[in-house]
């Protein structure tokens, strides 16, 4: 993406965004509700014209290539499926319009887990079947690209699982992966890369692990029953203190290390240290602070 920019109305769905989806890694695409995620990756797939920028699959505008789906697998909306019709025909009908063999229909259902039901109507299919149906005909080209937009929506515990083993497996392979997600957390344990937008802005482009080192600071809470004593011990050694919640002290400026050496070297007992590490959401929190449309004041 370019560049990218898309308006509806008054509203600037996309504002200028510019990154890059490489290949052998999961790319999450996070932000919130109405953050302009979803129209994203319309404009990759050529579903809407934007009023500005470029965004090229692998070089090239979606629309101008050659059987796509061998290029770029999506699924962006799991229930746009006929519900009168088989999910195994559903499958045929994209494999006969992009000139693939007949056999990768029962290769990807088997891939997804659905080959016991592929003969039934898709309008019997639950949501998470519908999801697992939506993904199949993502991998039904073999394509080297893949976009998901919320891929768990509706899933029970054990298929939110098995999405994560998939996506983890695609980068693996070598493709290029973008998963959306309004929910950090859904991502924590999948994605390498992370592109925050909000209010169709770029807010961050990081990978996981440095974002979690900005957003972690070096506090460390300390608890003791000697709480006074413990602000005195270590104030007096350069840090700074404050009294947390009771039985606790939270410290900035020494290593925990540091502050258990001095803490023992003054014989004052604690029984916890605990250096504060951010997780996901916090960070994301923090860096979407001010791009959220709706949050509450509380
Ligand atoms: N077809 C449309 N017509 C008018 N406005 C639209 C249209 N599509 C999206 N918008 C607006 O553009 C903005 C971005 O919407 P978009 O659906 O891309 O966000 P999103 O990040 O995918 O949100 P969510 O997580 O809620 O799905 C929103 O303000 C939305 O109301």
């Amino acid at each position: 993406m370019r560049g990218l920019r898309k308006r509806y109305g008054a509203a600037l769905a996309v504002d200028d965004l510019t990154f890059t989806v490489p290949p052998g890694r999961v790319t999450g695409f996070v932000g919130p509700n109405g953050a302009g995620k979803s129209t994203t990756l319309r404009l990759i797939l050529g579903l809407d014209r934007p009023d500005g920028g470029t965004a090229l699959v692998g070089g090239r505008p979606y629309r101008s290539l050659r059987r796509p789906i061998t290029h770029l697998g999506a699924m962006l909306d799991a229930s746009a499926v006929h519900p009168s019709r088989k999910a195994s025909d559903h499958l045929l009908w994209m494999a006969h319009a992009a000139g693939l063999k007949k056999a990768r229909v029962a290769e990807v259902l088997e891939q997804v887990g659905l080959s016991s039901v592929g003969r039934r109507a898709v309008g019997g299919y639950s949501l998470g079947m519908r999801q697992r149906l939506g993904i199949a005909a993502a991998l039904l080209g073999d394509p080297p690209m893949l976009i998901f937009d919320e891929p768990v929506n509706g899933l029970d515990p054990d298929g939110v699982r098995w999405i994560r083993i998939l996506l983890r497996s695609l980068a693996a392979e070598g493709r290029a992966v973008l998963v959306s997600s309004h929910l950090m957390s859904e991502l924590e344990d999948t994605a390498d890369h992370l592109v925050v937008i909000g209010r169709g802005r770029l807010i961050a482009d990081t990978d996981v692990r440095s974002l979690l080192a900005a957003a972690s600071d070096d506090r460390v809470v300390v608890r003791t029953t000697h709480r006074q004593e413990a602000m005195t011990s270590l104030s007096r050694a350069g840090a700074t203190v404050a009294a947390g919640e009771s039985g606790q002290v939270t410290v900035a400026g020494l290593p925990a290390e540091r502050i258990a050496a001095l803490l023992t070297s003054d014989g004052i007992p604690f029984t916890g240290l605990n250096e504060h590490r951010a997780s996901l959401e916090e960070a994301y929190m923090d860096l979407t602070r001010d791009a959220v449309d709706y949050r509450e004041r509380t």
